[in-house]
């Protein structure tokens, strides 16, 4: 496909990427991203880029690259009761002596165009930094939940949990591959066991090359701590639940001082995860548990007794863009019946400013088409960032209006707030999430 005409500052032009590029985007992207680990030792590792979505910037009097940015494919992105072709923008970076130059506002401009032109409606990112991307449109739109949990820490008890087993390994794709995706959709398609009640956001890993980095598990990666492990909680020998982690221990004179940074702590249901849950945070030698990241909502919050002494903490997660309004608000199911006109502005993609109605039937389909403000007048006012960050069901219009992101505009003699019926609408059930940073 031919890049379409973006403008670039004087001296600089754009570049397609192959994979013999792979040694010019580590030294790019280790100007970006510091990195104590060699480029050799870089390189040995798998890439995860889609290499024909990934697009760089060379510049007048410079070796190298000075810029880039790729998408992946996210053919089934999780949006609220369905699923969307998403552009997952990663791998950003400008070189530190090219930045500030409107290169990343050029790279944007071609990626969301880009994303238009292959039908993607929605865009997703994980930010480096919180201030890069709401300029952009895109909006904070889930959360992280971390937290340190003490070993032994206590946990309600619930039944069915004592019957089933633990296997403990050496992770490898060749012998979980399987199992781990399956169970991983699985958990992300109904997380509360009714159908249709998806985790928007739960993002699988869909390409070869997403895979082989999720199971690479090259020592540059590895930080002082041991290879990767898995821990399998299986009920009559059928697996339930999954988490992969890491041990690292120390010796103290007070004794040993170890802990467990757990990847994904996956389980299909509450029996399932109290037993992954007991087993995971009784390790010897270990003193606390680490989990990478969780949903705001996972099962644990409510399985801890004494959550407050995991000290919880939540970064964010995603942050969504939303490409084409129409077919993103029309690809989402609601979670209440809704007839609401709202009015967008987007100064990046003016295409996209102008005023829909929405229509839906709680947890059924959804219509939007365009009005004439003229002849109907908008209920809501709000800017595509803050669509975004209330897109997944995680961000509630109501406290978006709060901080006066959203406007209400009262119709004479109305008696229901349509803020209250949307943001109710545009809620979910579940919060929104990704297991895994891209
Ligand atoms: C999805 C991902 O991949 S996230 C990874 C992002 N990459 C990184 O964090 C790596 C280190 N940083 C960088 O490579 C660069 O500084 C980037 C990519 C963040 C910014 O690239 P630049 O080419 O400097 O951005 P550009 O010149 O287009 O700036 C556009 C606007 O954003 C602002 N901006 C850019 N980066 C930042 C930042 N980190 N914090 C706050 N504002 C920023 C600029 O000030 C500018 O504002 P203005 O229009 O009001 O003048």
């Amino acid at each position: 496909m031919a890049l379409p005409q973006i403008a670039l500052p004087a001296g600089y032009r754009w570049r397609t990427l192959t994979p013999a590029d792979r040694r010019l985007v580590t030294e790019l992207d280790t100007w970006a991203f510091p990195s104590g680990t060699s480029h050799d030792d870089l390189d040995a590792a798998p890439s995860p880029l889609t290499w024909d979505r990934a697009i760089a910037i060379e510049a007048d009097g410079s070796e190298g690259l000075v810029a880039m940015h790729a998408s992946y494919p996210f053919g089934h992105f999780p949006v609220p009761g369905a699923e969307l072709p998403t552009a997952g923008l990663t791998w950003v970076g400008v070189h530190p002596q090219h930045r500030r130059r409107g290169l990343l506002t050029a790279m944007i401009d071609l990626h969301l165009t880009r994303s238009s032109e292959r039908g993607e409606p929605l865009s997703a990112l994980f930010a480096a930094e919180a201030a890069i991307y709401g300029r952009f449109g895109y909006g904070h739109a889930a959360d992280d939940l971390r937290l340190d949990i003490p070993r032994g820490a206590a946990l309600r008890d619930v039944p069915g949990a004592e019957r089933h087993t633990v296997r403990v390994e050496i992770a490898a794709r060749e012998r979980h591959g399987v199992l781990v995706d399956r169970l991983h959709r699985a958990a992300g398609a109904a997380p509360t066991g009714v159908p249709g009640i998806n985790r928007p956001g739960w993002v699988t890993r869909e390409t070869e090359e997403l895979q082989a980095v999720l199971w690479d598990d090259s020592p540059a990666h590895r930080g002082g701590r041991e290879s990767r492990r898995i821990m399998i909680v299986e009920l009559d020998g059928e697996p339930r639940g999954y988490v992969t982690f890491r041990r690292s221990l120390a010796w103290e004179p007070t004794g040993p001082r170890g802990r467990v940074d757990a990847g994904e702590v996956v389980a299909v249901d509450a029996a399932a995860a109290r037993a992954l849950w007991g087993a995971l945070l009784d390790l010897d030698l270990t003193n606390e548990v680490t989990p990478f990241t969780l949903p705001v909502d996972d099962v644990v919050t409510q399985l801890l007794v004494n959550l407050r002494a995991a000290a919880p903490r939540t970064p964010d997660n995603l942050w969504v863009r939303l490409v084409d309004v129409a077919a993103a608000l029309a690809g989402r199911r609601y979670a209440a019946d809704v007839d609401v006109t709202i009015k967008v502005t987007d100064a990046r993609l003016p295409a996209n400013a102008g005023v829909y109605r929405l229509r839906a039937e709680a947890f059924g389909p959804a219509s939007v088409e365009r009005v004439d403000p003229e002849f109907e007048a908008p209920e809501l006012s709000l800017d595509v960032r803050e669509l975004g960050a209330a897109y997944l069901g995680g961000t509630s219009l109501a406290a978006l209006a709060a901080a006066g992101l959203v406007t209400e505009h009262r119709r004479q003699g109305q008696q229901t707030s349509a803020l209250a019926r949307a943001s109710t609408a545009f809620g979910w059930p579940v919060a929104p999430g990704s297991s895994w940073v891209f």
